[in-house]
């Protein structure tokens, strides 16, 4: 069985996070393993507070899986302070893992910053230029690019400039901007629409972190780049069709994976 890591924080709401994670691995038939860099007490409505963990035990816990355990795909979510980026950073270079996934989680839903601001031009300068993949919000790569993005025309460029930073592909996800969810794969040669037709819901907590992980799975698995992301839309579509209304804020998507089986999304192209 092929494998995944991801090093992320903890959502102890299940919605996100190594919660997420862990679930959309499973749905998307890869082993999965985790690394916690840090404790989030969450729910659907708010971050009430955050405990990040001790580098050492981040190292550790990175080591202790790479020394044995095969890792065929790795995604990184939540990586809070710069210490933390990079410990992952330098851990990942020693390591050289074929696939990075990296999901620059930066605010949670409720407007909470899960990266704390002076990480920033560490996660740019040694983090990203060490990712397969991208997978900024329109947000976090409003930040990372420092200019704003409100069309698809200004998508094209962002994605141009998020390249600049080092990574191999970017996926700029295109869900916070009005009209349809459309994603933007670009991976310096060519640019490829994924789109999407946007659901009425607003349970839609977890749903980067799904995707990611989604994407990592199938790179595990082999799949090309291109298809890992066709997959992994298909993917997060039908977890959002199906999110959870739990809580009284953003629910979570739904990692049912029967449902994923029987909406015929197969997992071999
Ligand atoms: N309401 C929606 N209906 C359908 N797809 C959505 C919806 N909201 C987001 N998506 C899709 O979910 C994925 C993650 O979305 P996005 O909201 O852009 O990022 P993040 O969860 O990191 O803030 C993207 O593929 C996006 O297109
Ligand atoms: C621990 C943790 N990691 C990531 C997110 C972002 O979640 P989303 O996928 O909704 O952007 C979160 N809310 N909590």
């Amino acid at each position: 069985m092929k494998t995944a890591l991801t090093i992320a924080g903890s959502d102890s709401g299940g919605g996100a996070g190594i919660q997420a994670d862990l679930k959309s691995f499973a749905a998307n038939g890869v082993y999965g393993m985790s690394v916690i860099t840090a404790v989030t007490a969450q729910n659907t409505q708010e971050v009430r507070s955050v405990q990040d963990i001790d580098n050492e035990i981040i190292l550790d816990q990175i080591e202790v899986v790479f020394d044995d355990i095969p890792v065929d795909a790795v995604k990184i979510g939540m990586l809070s302070s710069p210490a933390t980026v990079e410990t992952v950073a330098d851990a990942l270079k020693k390591y050289e893992p074929k696939h990075i996934v990296l999901d620059p989680v930066m605010v949670s839903k409720g407007g909470h910053h899960l990266l704390r601001q002076e990480a920033i031009q560490s996660l740019k300068e040694k983090m990203i230029p060490l990712a397969t993949i991208i997978t900024p919000n329109i947000p976090e790569a409003e930040v990372l690019i420092g200019g704003e993005i409100v069309s698809s025309e200004d998508m094209l460029s962002a994605c141009r400039q998020l390249r600049e930073l080092g990574a191999k592909t970017v996926l700029l996800k295109g869900g916070h901007l009005e009209g349809a969810p459309n994603d933007l794969l670009y991976d310096g040669e060519s640019f490829h629409w994924f789109s999407g037709e946007r659901i009425q819901t607003k349970n839609t907590h977890g749903t980067g972190c799904t995707l990611s992980s989604a994407i990592a799975a199938n790179l595990a698995k082999g799949h090309t780049l291109y298809d890992s992301v066709k997959l992994a839309k298909h993917y997060i579509t039908i977890a959002i069709e199906h999110s959870l209304a739990l809580g009284h804020g953003h629910g979570p998507t739904n990692h049912f994976y029967e449902l994923y089986r029987k909406a015929g999304v197969k997992n071999e192209l």
